[in-house]
């Protein structure tokens, strides 16, 4: 055994230690600067996979699954697909339901094994051909987003639909302006505040083929605080008690959607997911409690937080020039901070290096100025051309949102377990993307 997996989050030669919160579980230090994940190192995966790979830490998201479940245990706990849509990862989040937002979601969810029942379609449009591909999975229940969506579900649905009601309940996330969805004025939802959303559930009860199931809302993604969900669990159960006061009927179902935040950079804290739990089935059952309702059965529908952390993504340098340390990916396979002025960090790995460090930017290979992957990263003075960098905390939202850019093939995605490396999905080639050009 060398000092090296002794000491695992440890660098034997200057390396800074791996930060607990940002890596996955089984990542460690190796011989020569290298890091193994999964038992695999991450060197080698590199040379046998090419660059830019995504890699998946199967064991993170197993670890993940079961702190939400134990957190929650009596809640139903829908994958946010939309994080991740890759078969692999829903087949090893065996038990948990699917939130999906489109035929394509709903045609992985359903080849990943997802029973119907357990599959939930959100999104404030669905076309012909996402509602028949619904109604083709026998989809257990549909988020509805608007008066004019029951309309279409109500003349096209199968006789028994389970409905939910998608709320806007005016809660800030305080998270990023194009991530804050439950706000009045943005477009998801029916507004808690305006009436609009008690005039959509009576208008739902209306339907004779519908089943109003419930309520949902969703505050957006990366909120760090609970005490936005308290707030919305408090006012959805209020709405619950409308529902009953004004119709007559107790809805056992509370969707409070996903958002559990991440860090992405050393030093951002974690959330704080078993104080949430008990602050939110707190606040539930007192709710509940005050308002002469039992408890819904709760629904939680996790992305980032369930895969984020389990996702590092290796580039090759490319070229070192001023500042900038070019790499061989960029905005084609991460678009955040372009998107979201999203921070991140990253590791050279695979040599050791007394140089002392200073802040670069990693900047990616595409033909815009703002393709920036990591500003003010500290790394190794002597970082050149050839060394590997390792991005942490690029599990969700990376590969969902990959583009074609510059006509660059997306990445591959390699799960990592016991010393083994398996092929999730494989790199896109040129044939792939001349495929769909029939000039
Ligand atoms: C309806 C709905 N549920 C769940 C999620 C998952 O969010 P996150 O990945 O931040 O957990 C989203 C995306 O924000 C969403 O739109
Ligand atoms: N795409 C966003 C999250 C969107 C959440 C989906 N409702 C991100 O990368 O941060």
């Amino acid at each position: 055994m060398t000092l090296a997996e002794v000491l695992p989050s440890v660098g034997l030669a200057g390396e800074p230690p791996l930060d607990p919160g940002l890596w996955p579980v089984t990542t460690r230090i190796a011989d020569g600067g290298d890091l193994t994940c999964g038992g695999v190192s991450l060197v080698r995966l590199a040379a046998r996979f090419g660059t830019p790979v995504q890699v998946f830490d199967e064991a993170e998201i197993r670890r993940r699954a079961a702190l939400l479940r134990t957190a929650f245990p009596d809640a139903e706990i829908a994958f946010a697909t939309k994080a991740l849509p890759v078969r692999g990862i829903l087949r090893r989040l065996d038990g948990f339901s699917a939130d999906v937002c489109s035929a394509g979601e709903i045609a992985l969810a359903r080849s990943a094994g997802v029973p119907g029942e357990r599959i939930l379609v959100h999104g404030n449009v669905k076309t012909p051909e996402d509602l028949k591909a619904a109604f083709a999975a026998h989809a257990g229940r549909i988020v509805a987003d608007s008066a004019d969506e029951i309309d279409q579900l109500a003349a096209l649905a199968p006789a028994g639909q389970r409905v939910l009601v998608r709320v806007t309940p005016g809660v800030d996330a305080h998270t990023h302006h194009a991530l804050a969805t439950a706000v009045e004025g943005q477009k998801f939802g029916l507004s808690l505040a305006s009436g609009a959303a008690l005039d959509a559930v009576g208008h739902l009860l209306a339907q004779p083929g519908l089943r109003a199931a419930g309520l949902h809302c969703h505050l957006g993604s990366q909120v760090r605080g609970t005490s936005a969900y308290e707030e919305a669990a408090r006012r959805m159960v209020g709405l619950l008690a409308q529902v009953r006061d004004r119709h007559g009927v107790t809805l056992d179902q509370l969707d409070l959607g996903g958002g559990f935040t991440v860090p992405y950079r050393p030093g951002e804290g974690a959330f704080d997911l078993t104080g949430a739990a008990r602050r939110v089935l707190g606040t539930l059952r007192r709710e509940c409690d005050r308002h002469r309702l039992p408890v819904p059965r709760l629904v939680l529908e996790p992305g980032r937080w369930l895969v984020a952390t389990a996702g590092i993504t290796l580039y090759r340098v490319a070229a070192v020039k001023g500042g900038f340390v070019a790499v061989d990916g960029g905005m084609s396979d991460n678009p955040r901070p372009a998107l979201y002025g999203a921070r991140y960090t990253a590791r050279l790995v695979g040599r050791h290096t007394k140089a002392p460090r200073r802040p670069v930017t990693i900047a990616g290979r595409h033909c815009e100025a703002g393709d920036l992957l990591a500003e003010d990263v500290p790394l190794p003075a002597d970082v050149r051309a050839g060394d590997l960098l390792a991005v942490p905390v690029s599990g969700a939202y990376h590969h969902a949102l990959a583009s074609n850019y510059n006509l660059v093939g997306r990445p591959p995605l390699i799960a990592v377990a016991d010393g083994a490396a398996r092929v999730l999905v494989r790199r896109e080639t040129e044939e792939d993307l001349l495929r769909r050009d029939l000039g």
